[in-house]
């Protein structure tokens, strides 16, 4: 059986009554929209909070507290992930998520609305385009860090407000050891087994690169 919103709760206890109203209303939005537009498969849209929310938010178990006005980009954001569930949980965060596909960033729109996130803009651009800064660049399964980190390299914001430098922090499969190699990136590797008990994701790390 799939686990239910309940385990969200179990990882982030503190939460507040209208994040877990968020989480929970999530279980509706996404199928409701991944029928019409496919983000997710449909495999493993049944398992969205296991396979999707809780992977996504291994990333707020390196990084556990973001000063309010910290800035997030969200690199081949697809149907929202790993940023519609970091938004949740950082509601004094500002949060750019962006794809190359506009159907896509439709599908976040309509989420983060339904759910009523307030901090969360969602653009169709390619993230070598964008002009801004970022105090972090957050990303899950886009491509090999030797490709993505030229694309974000200009991206950061100098000053470092929060408890750890500004940096990527990339939830990423692969061979990563050979990839860290290739990209030349000093990248630390963070295991989401030392966060989870429960053994359930196909990639294992949060990829942190300080910038
Ligand atoms: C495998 S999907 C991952 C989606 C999402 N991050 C997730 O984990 O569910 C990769 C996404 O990256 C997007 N993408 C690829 N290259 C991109 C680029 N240069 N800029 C923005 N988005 C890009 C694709 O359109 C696709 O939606």
């Amino acid at each position: 059986m799939n686990p239910t919103v309940d385990i969200i709760y179990k990882y982030f206890p503190k939460l507040t009554p209208a994040q877990k109203e968020q989480f929970a209303k999530l279980e509706e939005v996404y199928p409701f929209w991944n029928d019409q537009i496919n983000v997710v498969s449909r495999k493993d849209i049944e398992s969205l909070y296991l396979k999707h929310v809780l992977h996504s938010l291994g990333i707020a178990k390196f990084v556990t507290e973001l000063t309010p006005g910290t800035r997030i980009l969200d690199v081949g954001t697809g149907g929202g992930f790993p940023g519609i569930p970091l938004a949740i949980l950082f509601p004094h965060v500002h949060f750019h998520l962006v794809d190359s596909i506009g159907k896509k960033i439709k599908v976040v729109r309509e989420v983060a609305e339904a759910i009523g996130l307030k901090n969360v803009d969602a653009d169709h651009i390619r993230a070598e385009q964008l002009d801004y800064k970022y105090d972090f660049v957050v990303s899950r399964a886009v491509t090999r860090l030797a490709d993505f980190a030229p694309w974000i390299r200009n991206k950061f914001e100098k000053k470092d407000k929060n408890a750890i430098p500004n940096g990527i922090l990339y939830l990423k499969g692969g061979d990563l050891k050979e990839e860290i190699k290739e990209s030349k990136l000093k990248a630390e590797l963070h295991s989401l087994s030392s966060y989870f008990e429960d053994e359930f994701f196909d990639t294992k790390y949060v990829v942190y690169v300080p910038m």
